[in-house]
């Protein structure tokens, strides 16, 4: 497998994020013009064997990143290279198993639209983990094991835990190089998860696979990672080896991650109290971010509200609701 160029001291780089800029799309498909990107001059290097958990508060744009990272989202070629390839172009890279993307709820689309609903159709554990071709049984009894997975299971009936257990040895079925997780763990028990994150750990020391972690829970996580992104605001503020980073020295985890967010709320606030003593409003107008203006007249001008129905979920507004004057649904009525 062809890596990025490297110095050759050290392992191959296997990730690699230059400059990389991104604004969500418009219901056209295009950035909405004037938008902020919501992910700016954002770069990132990681090699083979290094496990690196992602961090930040809530909307900091770390699924965003991770689902770019996965070839989710198209960015250029050159801001995006996984194992020296680009992860959107290079569809190979998902479809060897190369690269592995695990998020989310497991759901499945009706119908159109990506209206989706949580797989849960009445087939066996059994059926769905050995329905997978060209799995190394060595491998797949393990994650069995490590998953404590009873191959009876019928997923119609099983918990959310368990469908999530299931969903877990699916995603790692495949020898991956670069895996890619966004917060799997919130249903699995103590025991179940303890188990998954070594054996994560391990698929990174015996084999020299790079993951990217990112959650909010860092219970047994204090010796998992080799590296720390911080992410605030789609910005990196930093990523480093967890040996190079000062607060890790005398904080545990979760004390430090919690210090830097309540760092960055005390400087949110100033930059409010800024605003109104200039005059401005609190917080900065969002008015370009996801919608963009229709028709010429200022007075007239309706905006189109991506809602979705383009590309990813359906959010209907009902006519005579709020915001029904802002609705795509209107734009399609007129
Ligand atoms: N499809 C979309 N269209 C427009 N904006 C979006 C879309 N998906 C997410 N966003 C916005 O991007 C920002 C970052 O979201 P993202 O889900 O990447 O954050 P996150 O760091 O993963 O948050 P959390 O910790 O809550 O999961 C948020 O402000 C969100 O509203």
């Amino acid at each position: 497998m062809t890596a990025a160029a490297d110095d050759g001291s050290k392992s191959p780089v296997t990730v690699q994020v230059t400059k990389l800029q991104f604004t969500y799309p418009g219901i056209d498909g295009a950035p909405p013009p004037g938008a902020k990107p919501l992910i700016q001059d954002f770069s990132l290097t990681l090699r083979a064997g290094d496990r690196c958990l992602l961090v930040g508060a809530n909307g900091a744009g770390k699924t965003t990143l991770l689902k770019i990272l996965g070839g989710k989202h198209m960015v250029d070629p050159a801001m995006v290279r996984v194992l020296g390839r680009s992860a959107f172009h290079d569809t190979t890279l998902t479809s060897t198993g190369a690269l592995s993307y695990l998020g989310g709820e497991w759901r499945r689309d009706v119908a159109f639209a990506g209206f989706d609903v949580p797989l849960q159709m009445d087939v066996a554990a059994e059926k769905m983990i050995f329905g997978v071709q060209g799995i190394d049984a060595t491998r797949r009894d393990r994650l069995i094991k490590v998953l404590d997975i009873d191959l009876t299971w019928r997923m119609h009936k099983v918990s959310d835990g368990q469908r999530r257990r299931v969903q877990i040895c699916m995603g790692l079925l495949r020898p991956y190089q670069v895996l890619l997780l966004d917060e799997i763990t919130v249903d699995l028990d103590v025991l179940a998860r303890a188990d998954l994150v070594a054996f994560l750990k391990s698929e990174c020391e015996e084999r020299g696979a790079t993951i990217i972690y990112a959650t909010h829970i860092f219970d047994g996580l204090e010796s998992w990672p080799s590296h720390l992104a911080y992410v605030a605001k789609g910005r990196l503020q930093f990523a480093k080896p967890i040996s190079d980073i000062v607060d890790m020295r005398e904080l545990s985890l979760m004390r430090a991650v919690e210090k830097w967010l309540r760092k960055e709320i005390e400087e949110q606030r100033q930059i409010r109290k800024e605003r109104l003593a200039n005059g401005l409003p609190k917080f900065e107008e969002q008015n370009v971010d996801g919608t963009r203006v229709i028709g010429e007249s200022a007075k007239v001008a309706v905006r189109a509200l991506n809602n979705g129905w383009a590309g990813g979920r359906l959010h209907s507004t009902i006519a005579g609701e709020d915001p029904y004057d802002l609705s795509s649904n209107r734009v399609l009525r007129l």
